[in-house]
């Protein structure tokens, strides 16, 4: 699963306009199996009163998703939509990581806002899905942070992770904050 999620970064960095001898600082070595990957398995009850996941933003470079189950939505042109399961694919939901890197491109690539809805909610039953996570290295003699590109000045160091993980947990968990990076 990390070797297919790697390939994927590799294919989508062939598409943006970033020079080949930076994508794997770029992608905080994620690129080169440096990174840091995790795995996470849900399961989401309809006897549990409450939005299956809050709206958020996954906080890496790109997330590969599987669910056989509907529920998951993403938030696109000012409305919610439903993204319906088929059997033979994966989901590949890009993250703020990759959204601060292109921000200055000429291909800026927008992190999608997501969230799955309550079961009970719409009469759905019980739905599982499982995910990996590709993030930066957190082993900060290697990676200092996340880096945005820029088409003359190269790799320009956006923040540090501490500052980008307090920022998204705050503005994505806490009450009354805008909810999103
Ligand atoms: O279960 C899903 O479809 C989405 C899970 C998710 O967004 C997450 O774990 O970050
Ligand atoms: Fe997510």
């Amino acid at each position: 699963m990390q070797y297919f999620a790697m390939k994927i970064l590799e294919a989508i960095l062939k598409r943006l306009n970033i020079p080949i001898e930076l994508w794997d600082k770029a992608t905080g070595y994620s690129l080169s199996g440096r990174g840091t990957y995790h795995f996470t398995f849900n399961h989401f009850r309809p006897s549990v009163r409450a939005r299956g996941l809050n709206i958020h933003k996954d906080s890496g470079w790109i997330t590969i998703l599987r669910s056989l189950e509907p529920g998951l939505e993403i938030f696109r042109k000012q409305e919610w939509i439903p993204i319906l399961p088929k059997e033979d694919n994966f989901i590949v939901n890009f993250g703020c990581a990759m959204e601060i890197l292109t921000r200055d491109t000429d291909i800026p690539v927008a992190a999608v806002a997501h969230r799955v809805t309550e079961q009970k909610e719409r009469n759905l039953s019980d739905r599982f899905s499982y995910a990996l996570f590709v993030d930066s290295s957190l082993d900060k003699e290697l990676c200092e942070g996340l880096y945005r590109y820029h088409p003359t000045d190269g790799l320009l160091l956006e923040a540090n992770f501490e500052e980008f993980l307090d920022n998204i947990v705050h503005k994505t968990y806490e009450k009354d904050t805008q909810g999103l990076y």
